[in-house]
């Protein structure tokens, strides 16, 4: 089937440049994304960037104010045209699972499903719960289980009609740390296997690398970033996203002929941007963000790098975090370091910035 964004097949979801308000003030502006059967995009922003107001215009639950809303290729938002709900295929689920109190946990799956022939209801209730490993529980109520069962509930019940699109709206934010890890690995292989095209929402970057296999970055109504985990992480379009997906040591430079030169050093062209500042002139003041990961502290004053002294260091498990002061900067910077590196306090090193995880933005 064809579609406007020129895909040939397995479309699933496309969002074409949507606009939406609430009266005067704009939530969504000119969003576009697709998500394609068998994909997890992860919607990703602070509180109030939109993303929620995202899925309720693509449920059809919240109308827009331009742009279009396609499944499978059809239009079903858009000029002089609107699908209800629950006409569209999606599945919705929220973060605090709706599950019905008074119903057992079979009848809850079942709800979704009274379109059916009461046989083929059940089967699918059963399928759904077999699937994530609860049939043992299709007479209990909710309050007898777990967050993490009455998630996997919730997950059942939203997957038991066969939707080809999943809206999931923070599914994982009532669980506790430990237990959405697990929650979140088993909710993925389910996902894969339904083949639906799914958006998640998530204000946690960590949570949208693990699970996306896209992410798109929101901020004030409007589509930051879209990519593959790995392109946002790498490659962030500037500053505020890179700050969202990691802690920063951030420090001035200014653009030279070859390179750009900071406290932490010279960080030559192109080793550290590509050709992506070759086009700005020398003498252009930028920022110098270097991830802990990225810095190199080596013991002595005869090594090549800016001369600093240790501050601080904690053991926290796997990593060292040390933090030095370098000469002639007031900024304390941040280095992780495998244990044992013998660093001490007051120590004299020299600090190095590594290129992978170094980015220059001009301010
Ligand atoms: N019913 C409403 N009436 C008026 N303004 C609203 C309404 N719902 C949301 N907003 C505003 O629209 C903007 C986007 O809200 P939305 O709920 O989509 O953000 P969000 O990214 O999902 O936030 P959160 O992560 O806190 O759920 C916010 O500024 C919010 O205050």
């Amino acid at each position: 089937m064809a579609s406007k964004t020129g895909q040939t097949d397995r479309v699933g979801l496309e969002l074409l440049d949507i606009c939406h308000q609430y009266g005067e003030t704009a939530s969504l502006q000119s969003v576009s994304l697709s998500v394609a059967p068998g994909e997890v995009l992860c919607l990703l922003g602070h509180s109030g960037c939109g993303k929620t107001t995202l899925m309720r215009v693509a449920a059809g639950v919240e109308r827009q104010s331009k742009g279009e809303v396609r499944i499978n290729g059809e239009l079903m938002a858009g000029e002089g045209l609107f699908v209800p709900p629950e006409k569209r295929g999606v599945g919705l689920m929220f973060q605090d699972y709706a599950l019905f109190p008074h119903m057992t946990i079979l009848k809850n799956v079942l709800f979704g499903l009274k379109h059916l022939a009461k046989l083929e209801a059940l089967e699918r209730a059963h399928a759904a719960l077999q699937r994530v490993g609860l049939m043992s529980h299709a007479g209990d109520y909710p309050h007898a289980l777990s967050g993490g069962e009455q998630q996997r509930v919730a997950l059942a019940r939203a997957l038991a009609p066969r939707p080809g699109i999943l809206l999931m709206d923070e599914p994982f934010s009532g669980l506790d740390k430990r237990l959405r890890d697990t929650v979140r690995e088993e909710t993925l292989a389910i996902l894969r296997d339904s083949q639906a095209s799914c958006i998640v929402v998530t204000h946690d970057p960590e949570e949208a690398m693990r699970m996306g296999d896209k992410i798109a970055l929101m901020r004030e109504g409007r589509l930051v970033q879209y990519g593959a985990p790995s392109d946002l992480y790498r490659a962030p379009v500037d500053l505020a996203t890179a700050r969202f997906f990691s802690e920063l040591n951030e420090v001035p430079g200014i653009v030279r002929e070859n390179g750009v030169e900071t406290p932490v050093g010279f960080l030559p062209v192109p080793e550290f941007f590509g050709a992506g500042l070759s086009s700005v002139p020398a003498g252009t003041h930028v920022r110098v963000a270097v991830r802990p990961l990225g810095l190199r502290l080596l013991a002595g004053t005869g090594e090549e790098g800016a001369a600093a002294h240790v501050v601080a260091k904690r053991f926290v498990g796997e990593m060292d975090i040390v933090t030095v002061s370098v000469d002639g900067i007031d900024e304390l910077l941040q280095a992780r370091l495998e244990p044992g590196s013998g660093l001490e306090l007051g120590q004299r090193v020299c600090l190095q910035a590594h290129p992978r995880e170094t980015l220059v933005f001009v301010e």
